[in-house]
């Protein structure tokens, strides 16, 4: 990494070091975007990069068990890798409530959010953190977030969790359950998976994370990156963002981008790398990248359903039934985790590691 100029490294202290975040330098009303999070323009995302009438597919799930309703999520995980589900049972108020959240613990005074930086935390099951691997970004993305472990070991440590949100950060994910155990129920069967026994539910769902997202107004959001592009390396991850739009999807190899249209209510599935290794690249994880907003703090909560930290995954054998050959090897999830935190967010490299 280059060298930085001695006022990025000021704001770089100021940001991470001493874990002001972002959300620290907005409040001292900061009017440019400062160098660290300046986008060389060959990354930026640029007008004409973006199709405009283009969507990602939205599926009406309230019929689980309609065989439509089954096959438009399975030909939306292979085609786009990305979907919104609406009628899907979580309740608008518990939807609401943890948006609001969000912004009740970003608007905490610093004091009382230092409480849960990297570091400072009571607990590892929750953190505060800022951009996504300061020590190995060139320029940073205007993003903070605070992120909780949420297996039912970790859940033991709740009463360490930030008392502005933790009752709606755990309504939200035990509402959110069914719709997680549905999806995988509906994505596996199309993989001829019949169901789904307590060493798949491993492999698949047993350690899920929440994040609250946080990305603050920005003076100049084209010049910066809210989130970089990537995939997820979780089997799925349910997102749920706010009005302000912002998600951006991968359309095609080319480098153009599908915005994903704000509903409310709704909320926006995408398959992440695990589930695409699962099934031998039937289902597509998608690269997305997220734009700050320049006059509004834009929220955003995802579940990232994850893994057992000592699982092992590769193609799963019902799909390599009729002598596939596998394109990923067998890869421990807690490795394959380390390796995508051990570098900034770069596309789908991290699939690498599991290529055969
Ligand atoms: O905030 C969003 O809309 C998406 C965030 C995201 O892609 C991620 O955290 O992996
Ligand atoms: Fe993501």
């Amino acid at each position: 990494m280059p060298p930085r100029n001695p006022n990025s490294e000021k704001i770089l202290d100021f940001v991470v070091n001493k874990g002001n975040g972002i959300k620290g330098l907005v409040d001292t009303g900061i009017e440019t975007v400062p160098d660290l999070y300046i986008l060389p323009i060959e990354e930026r995302l640029l007008p004409n990069n973006i199709l405009p009438y283009d969507s990602i597919p939205v599926i009406d799930v309230s019929n689980w068990d309609d065989p439509k309703v089954k096959e438009s999520i399975c030909d939306a995980a292979g085609q786009w890798g990305f979907f919104q589900i609406i009628n899907h049972g979580v309740p608008l108020h518990v939807l609401d409530a943890v948006k609001e959240a969000a912004h009740r613990f970003f608007g905490l005074p610093y004091e009382e959010r230092n409480k849960y930086w990297a570091g400072n935390s009571p607990t590892d099951t929750v953190t505060l953190k800022t951009s996504f691997v300061p020590q190995a970004e060139a320029v940073l993305e205007w993003k903070d977030y605070l992120s909780f472990r949420c297996s039912p070991r970790d859940l033991e440590s709740f009463p360490l969790w930030p008392p502005v949100c933790r009752d709606e950060v755990v309504e939200y994910m035990e509402s959110a359950k069914s719709v997680i155990r549905k999806l995988l129920e509906v994505l596996l069967e199309g993989l001829k998976v019949k169901q789904i026994d307590k060493a798949r539910e491993y492999t698949l769902m047993a350690s899920p994370i929440v994040n609250l997202m946080y990305y603050p107004h920005c003076p100049n959001p084209d010049l910066t990156a809210g989130v970089g592009p990537h995939s997820d390396i979780s089997t799925l991850t349910i997102l749920l963002q706010d009005d302000n739009g912002g998600l951006y999807v991968r359309a095609t190899e080319n480098d153009s981008w599908i915005h994903v249209l704000p509903i409310n209510g709704a909320l926006v599935i995408n398959i992440g790398d695990i589930l695409q290794i699962m099934s031998n690249d039937r289902y597509k994880s998608i690269e997305h990248r997220v734009v700050a907003n320049g006059s509004k703090d834009r929220v955003s909560v995802p579940i990232f359903v994850n893994p057992g930290p000592d699982a092992v995954f590769g193609p799963l054998p019902e799909v390599l039934e009729s002598g596939e050959e596998p394109l990923y090897k067998e890869v421990v999830f807690s490795d394959y985790f380390k390796y995508f935190f051990s570098k900034k967010h770069d596309g789908k490299k991290s699939m690498d590691f599991a290529r055969i």
